[in-house]
């Protein structure tokens, strides 16, 4: 009996910072025109609209804890069933999930991204390739420092010392080790254009075996 056609499931990983949205955005920019989606962790942090701004800005946001992955695991298998999802809205600037939700639709492809997506063994479970994108702390927290201050409301100090008290020791203690995981360790990020490529041309033959050739004439270009 034919195998019955499901999504496939790219995952993204790498250090706060690493450029694991660049890399996909621009696997997601090479196939415009098939059904593609980019599903974030961050969307699933956990809701903390019960706790109080200081609670929230003692909380660990690189442990694994500070994510709702079984409602990110819950979502991804009705994405891998063709069903649709109403993705949850993270507000960086009050540290919770807002009341909105966005509709999503199912896709034959889905970029999975986030610091922490193979930590989890049921996550890796669901994904055919695994990517960890590998940049310097030292590159990492500039960038961190520039994009915290200009779109997540931070202030240089809240941004250093958040880094120095759990931005870095979580990342050393659980992202970094998940490495060993990964199918792809993609150093330089977005301006790795052989990597890029690479993924670009394994994600379409995986598509062409599952006899999956859909390419839409007016393709949906947001992501
Ligand atoms: N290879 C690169 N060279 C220079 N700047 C980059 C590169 N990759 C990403 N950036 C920039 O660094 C910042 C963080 O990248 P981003 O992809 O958002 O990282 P992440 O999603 O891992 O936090 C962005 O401003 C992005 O434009
Ligand atoms: N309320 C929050 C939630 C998350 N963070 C930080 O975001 C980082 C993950 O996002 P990237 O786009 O950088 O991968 C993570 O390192 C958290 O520290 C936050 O500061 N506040």
């Amino acid at each position: 009996m034919a195998e019955k056609k499901r999504p496939i499931i790219i995952g993204v990983t790498g250090g706060s910072g690493s450029g694991k949205t660049t890399v996909s955005r621009a696997i997601f920019n090479q196939l415009i025109g098939h059904s593609i989606m980019i599903l974030q962790q961050d969307s699933y942090y956990n809701d903390q609209s019960d706790m109080t701004m200081a609670e929230r800005a003692a909380v660990n946001y690189d442990h694994p804890l500070a994510f709702d992955t079984d409602l990110l695991i819950k979502q991804l298998k009705q994405l891998l069933r063709y069903e649709p999802i109403e993705k949850p809205v993270y507000d960086y600037t009050l540290s919770t999930r807002s009341d909105k939700t966005i509709h999503q639709e199912p896709r034959d492809v889905i970029i999975l991204e986030g610091i922490l997506i193979l930590d989890d063994e049921r996550l890796r479970d669901l994904m055919d390739i695994k990517v960890f994108v590998d940049t310097d702390d030292d590159i990492r927290i500039i960038r961190r420092i520039e994009r915290d201050m200009n779109e997540r409301g931070r202030s240089l100090d809240s941004v250093i010392q958040q880094y120095l008290a759990t931005v870095k020791p979580t990342y050393h203690q659980f992202v970094e080790p998940t490495k060993r995981y990964a199918d792809l360790i993609v150093p330089e990020g977005g301006e790795n254009q052989v990597a890029i490529d690479l993924l670009v041309t394994k994600i379409r033959a995986i598509l062409e075996a599952s006899g999956n050739k859909e390419v839409f004439d007016n393709p949906d270009t947001s992501i």
